[in-house]
């Protein structure tokens, strides 16, 4: 993996990881935010509602209070038989029924069971207000013997009335003698469509109010068919429940929290996150000791804090990262991908033995800088040892060369040396018709030379002789030892009549050629054959046809 792709996906990890960091705690920042204001905004809803919405019920629970307070209603409900008493009764709750809201009460007497009702619609006198007689086996008379064996003082009871066939809700108010036993059961009934259509009505889209019993069996709710009716009546598993509106367990048990906190502080507003009908929401419970009931406000957090609104953030956070992938791409790609491509080219370079000078770019850095500026100082020198080397180690090539093709003695071509010579001159001539000539050339009794002066003199001798060949020649052709006295010369020479021509002038000196030797001058004599380059000739022919011409001369002068 390249250094550029490692950076690259070192950023973009630790821009994503910090965009989402910095995108959750703005989240979660933001819920706290919401969640606070949410619990402000029930709690202003919940205490409206408190004042508001249950007014006409507290006013009416209130009137049921006095009604219930009437000295006669209390005299004739102690002595049921006695005519006057409830002559004097049924008065004073005529002249009191018009504080009710529907203009209509009821009294229901413990010690006979007979219920009295009297509205609008009862003006008849001589029927009086008895409406019938309350039987403890009767279904709907349920709800008045549940209440006289209960320790309540008051109870709203949320009952059809059947003779109005609507349903209401009764503000029920015990009426005790001295000794606490319950001897009536008195109020008023106000009806409960208006009073729901009201709380409807003021409730907004983002919230949903609910009023319940103590046990959460709900009373109040804009969906009546969750209302619990007779709510007194029932058997517990029989009752509508708030927290069965909850979606699981643990908001069933944060919301029964937040009831045992609101029941010990009443009118102060507590509050739950629960789950209902799939979405998160705020509950807001208040205690309303008036009414013995607790409200609950369930707000949809969502509503106020959508995610959709945080997808601009993302969209941000996604720019950011491109800008920061291409801004690190092209500093790295300046900063050192160039320098480094300068570092190599320059090395590559080397191979060549040339010098490309790494330049670095001006956004590179200055440890880069430092470091190719080194590096062309150090590569520069070592070209240049390399090149004194190069010298150095050519000139003693060459030198090993010569030494190879030279004779040590003579320092004349020795074989090898004189080998390739020849080659040369054939080449010339395979390809150019350059004509050219080969001289054998033998002393003669140079054994006699080592045999009566001493090898050493001979050595002299054979340098000596060398040196005049190579005299002779000059600079018209190249000079050899074949090996012990015999030598050979090559040369352009083709035309051995000239006066001039080497073989001439070694014919000329043969016979009384003197050389010196040590401190001797020795006579020496010599034998010599020729041959020019013929057609298809190979180094071997024309030795071969020069060596065979030598023999004949030193045959021929012996
Ligand atoms: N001093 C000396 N003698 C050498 C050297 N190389 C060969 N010889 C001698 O040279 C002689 C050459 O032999 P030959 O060519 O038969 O001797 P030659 O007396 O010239 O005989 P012909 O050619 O028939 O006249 C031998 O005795 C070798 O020992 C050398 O490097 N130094």
């Amino acid at each position: 993996m390249t250094i550029k792709l490692r950076f690259l996906i070192a950023v973009a990890i630790i821009l994503i990881l910090t965009g989402l960091f910095s995108w959750l705690s703005i989240r979660v920042a933001t819920e706290e935010i919401v969640t606070n204001w949410v619990k402000l905004y029930a709690e202003k809803q919940l205490h409206y509602d408190e004042v508001r919405t249950l007014l006409p019920l507290t006013q009416e629970l209130e009137t049921a209070k006095e009604f219930a307070s009437i000295e006669e209603i209390i005299a004739w409900a102690k002595a049921p038989n006695d005519s006057h008493l409830k002559e004097l009764a049924l008065q004073k709750a005529e002249n009191f029924r018009h504080r009710f809201s529907d203009n209509s009460f009821f009294i229901a007497l413990v010690k006979n069971n007979q219920y009295y009702y009297r509205d609008d619609n009862r003006q008849d006198a001589l029927k009086g207000p008895l409406a019938y007689t309350l039987n403890a086996n009767n279904e709907p008379d349920a709800w008045f013997y549940s209440l006289i064996n209960s320790s309540l003082d008051f109870y709203i009871n949320i009952n059809p009335d059947e003779n109005l066939g609507v349903i209401k809700l009764w503000s029920d108010t015990l009426i005790r003698d001295e000794q606490g036993k319950p001897i009536a059961i008195v109020g008023s009934g106000l009806d409960l469509t208006p009073f729901l259509q009201g709380i409807v009505a003021k409730q907004d889209i983002n919230s949903a109010i609910t009023f319940t019993t103590l046990e959460g069996a709900i009373q109040l709710y804009q969906q009546e068919e969750l209302i619990n009716y007779a709510d007194i009546t029932k058997q517990q598993a029989e009752k509508k429940l708030i927290f069965q509106l909850l979606d699981d367990e643990i908001s069933k048990k944060e919301l029964q929290q937040s009831f045992d906190i609101a029941k010990n502080s009443p009118h102060l507003v507590t509050t739950a996150m629960v789950k209902k009908d799939g979405v998160r929401q705020l509950a807001s419970v208040l205690y309303i000791p008036e009414v013995n009931w607790f409200q609950v406000n369930f707000v949809e957090i969502d509503r106020f804090l959508p995610w959709s609104k945080f997808s601009g953030f993302l969209i941000v956070l996604l720019v950011s990262l491109i800008f920061a992938l291409v801004t690190v791409y092209f500093l790295i790609q300046f900063i050192m991908i160039k320098p480094l491509n300068e570092l190599k080219l320059s090395i590559l370079s080397l191979e060549d033995h040339t010098q490309h000078i790494a330049t670095p770019h001006r956004f590179a850095s200055s440890e880069i800088t430092t470091v190719l500026q080194h590096y062309n100082r150090t590569s520069q020198s070592l070209l240049e040892y390399q090149s004194t080397l190069e010298e150095e180690v050519n000139a003693r090539t060459a030198e090993l060369k010569k030494i190879a093709q030279l004779d040590s003695l003579t320092q004349l071509y020795n074989r090898r040396g004189f080998q390739e010579q020849v080659v040369k001159y054939l080449d010339n001539w395979q390809e150019n018709q350059q004509e050219f000539s080969l001289i054998y050339i033998d002393m003669d009794y140079f054994k006699k030379i080592n045999d009566t002066y001493g090898h050493a003199i001979g050595d002299s001798v054979l340098k000596s002789f060398a040196n005049y060949l190579q005299k002779v020649v000059a600079d018209k052709g190249e000079v050899a030892r074949w090996g012990g006295d015999e030598f050979l010369i090559i040369t352009n020479e083709t035309n051995h009549q000239d006066q001039g021509s080497i073989l001439e002038k070694l014919k000329q000196d043969n016979y009384s050629l003197m050389l010196n030797a040590g401190e001797q001058t020795l006579k020496i004599q010599f034998s010599v054959g020729y041959s020019d380059v013929l057609e298809n000739d190979s180094f071997e022919s024309i030795i071969h046809r020069a060596d065979n011409k030598m023999y004949e001369a030193k045959h021929h002068h012996r």
